[in-house]
This record gives structure tokens, C-alpha cells and sequence, in this order.
């Protein structure tokens, strides 16, 4: 954190980054990344299974953003709701741009690009992923750029949007100015997103219960 950062602020990004690092996936699904086989259906699975597991995470996560619980019930489900997407989009950008276990990436990125996502998609999705690996954001400005996100009042369905601007600590824009640019290109991905689950539901893939529930299918 930076120098002329108070102490009450150095304390609230210490707990963002413990919550950060403390939820990761379970190395055993990371590692499945590299053994399963490689159909087209066994990519869409597997996907499956981490996004489902990336969810949990991110619940977990955002229960430990100081002053999230303390937010109406409602919003804390629509903020969930909203932000799902964006945040995983960013977890898997920071995946791809940090050093996990060689061949973890190159083999995400493959079951990516063969699990039935056109390529109308997949483009600004990488583009997105280089973008992200351009900013070398340390974990510190990984998880309070996850936190921000999530916290982002405009979601729909939020109901008290002055209180969660009060979360923001309107210190942060100056820091992260030029990566808060990057929440307008997380936005697109949302609508790309939309487009790739009704496209993969035309084609009759089962989501689980969880991803159904936060994504608002079947
Ligand atoms: C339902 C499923 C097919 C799906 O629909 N949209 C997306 C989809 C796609 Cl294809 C791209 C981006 C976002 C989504 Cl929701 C997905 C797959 O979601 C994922 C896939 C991988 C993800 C994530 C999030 C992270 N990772 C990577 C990762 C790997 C190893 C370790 C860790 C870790 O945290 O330690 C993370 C989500």
C-alpha cells in the first residue's frame, strides 16, 4: 500500500488481501485442468466444475470484505449476482498472467477455446487476458480490483447504492485509475457472456444448480 495511506486503510487492504489469497480452487481441480481428456464435452465439463467451484470461492471472498455482511441481505445477493461473471473473468485473467504451474495456463486457455465458445467471443475474451497480464498487477491490487468489483453499486437489482459508496474509500481512484479502466472492458464481457451461455444452452449444456441460481438459466 501506498505511502500516504492511513492506517485504517492499510488495515481494510490487509484484510482484502487475506481473504484474497486465503480462497483459492482446490489444487485438485486445478490439477484436473491437466489430465482429463480433451473433447470438446469433457472441456465444457470441466470448465464447469471450476466455474462452480470459482463461485464458491468468490462468495467466500466477498463474506470477508470488511462491511460486506453488514449490507441488506437483498443486495448482498444482487451485488453476488452482478459481479459473478466480472470477477471470474478477472480471476481467470490473473491466472493466465500469473506464474501458476507451467502448463496449467497454456492448458486453460486450450480447454477454453474448445468447449464450444465461438470465435466471435473468444477474441475479446484473450484480449481481455492480455490486457489484464499488461497491468502486472501485484496481489494486492488483484484483490482490492476484485473487491471493487464486486462492491460496484450499479448493479441491478441493488437497492442502497449510497452505503456501498461509503465501502469505496474514495481514496482508491487515484490508484487504480488506470485498472478501473479495465471494469469498462469486464462490463463487455458480461454481455459476451450472456451471449455464450445461451449459445451453449442451444446446444443443451446442463450448468449445475449454483451457476443456474447465480446466473439466473433454466
Ligand atoms: C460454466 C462454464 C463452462 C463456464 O461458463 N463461462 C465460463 C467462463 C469462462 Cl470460459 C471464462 C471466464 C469466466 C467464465 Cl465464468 C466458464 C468457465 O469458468 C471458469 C473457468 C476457469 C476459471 C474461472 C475462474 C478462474 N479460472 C481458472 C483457474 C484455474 C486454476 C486455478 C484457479 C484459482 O483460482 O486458483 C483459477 C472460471
Amino acid at each position: 500500500p501506498p505511502p500516504n495511506c492511513s492506517r485504517e486503510q492499510r488495515a481494510l487492504i490487509q484484510a482484502i488481501l487475506k481473504a484474497y489469497e486465503r480462497h483459492q480452487i482446490p489444487h485438485d481441480v486445478a490439477k484436473k485442468l491437466l489430465h482429463d481428456q480433451y473433447s470438446v464435452e469433457e472441456n465444457f465439463l470441466l470448465l464447469t466444475e471450476m466455474a462452480t467451484n470459482q463461485v464458491q470461492v468468490l462468495v467466500e471472498f466477498t463474506k470477508n470484505i470488511p462491511g460486506f455482511l453488514s449490507l441488506d441481505h437483498e443486495d448482498q445477493i444482487a451485488l453476488l449476482k452482478g459481479s459473478a461473471v466480472e470477477a471470474m473473468f478477472l480471476r481467470s485473467a490473473q491466472v493466465f498472467s500469473s506464474k501458476t504451474p507451467a502448463g496449467h495456463t497454456e492448458v486453460l486457455e486450450d480447454r477454453i477455446r474448445k468447449s464450444g465458445i465461438s470465435e466471435e467471443f473468444i477474441i475479446p475474451m484473450f484480449n481481455f487476458y492480455k490486457s489484464i497480464g499488461g497491468l502486472h498487477m501485484n496481489p494486492e491490487e488483484q484483490a482490492l480490483l476484485t473487491a471493487i468489483t464486486i462492491l460496484t453499486p450499479d448493479r441491478p437489482y441493488v437497492k442502497d447504492q449510497s452505503k456501498l459508496c461509503t465501502l469505496h474509500h474514495p481514496h482508491e481512484p487515484q490508484y487504480f485509475a488506470r485498472l478501473l479502466g479495465r471494469l469498462t472492458e469486464l462490463r463487455s464481457l458480461n454481455h459476451y457472456h450472456t451471449e455464450i451461455i445461451s449459445s451453449w444452452r442451444v446446444s443443451d449444456h446442463k450448468f449445475t444448480p449454483l451457476l443456474c441460481e447465480i446466473w439466473d438459466v433454466q
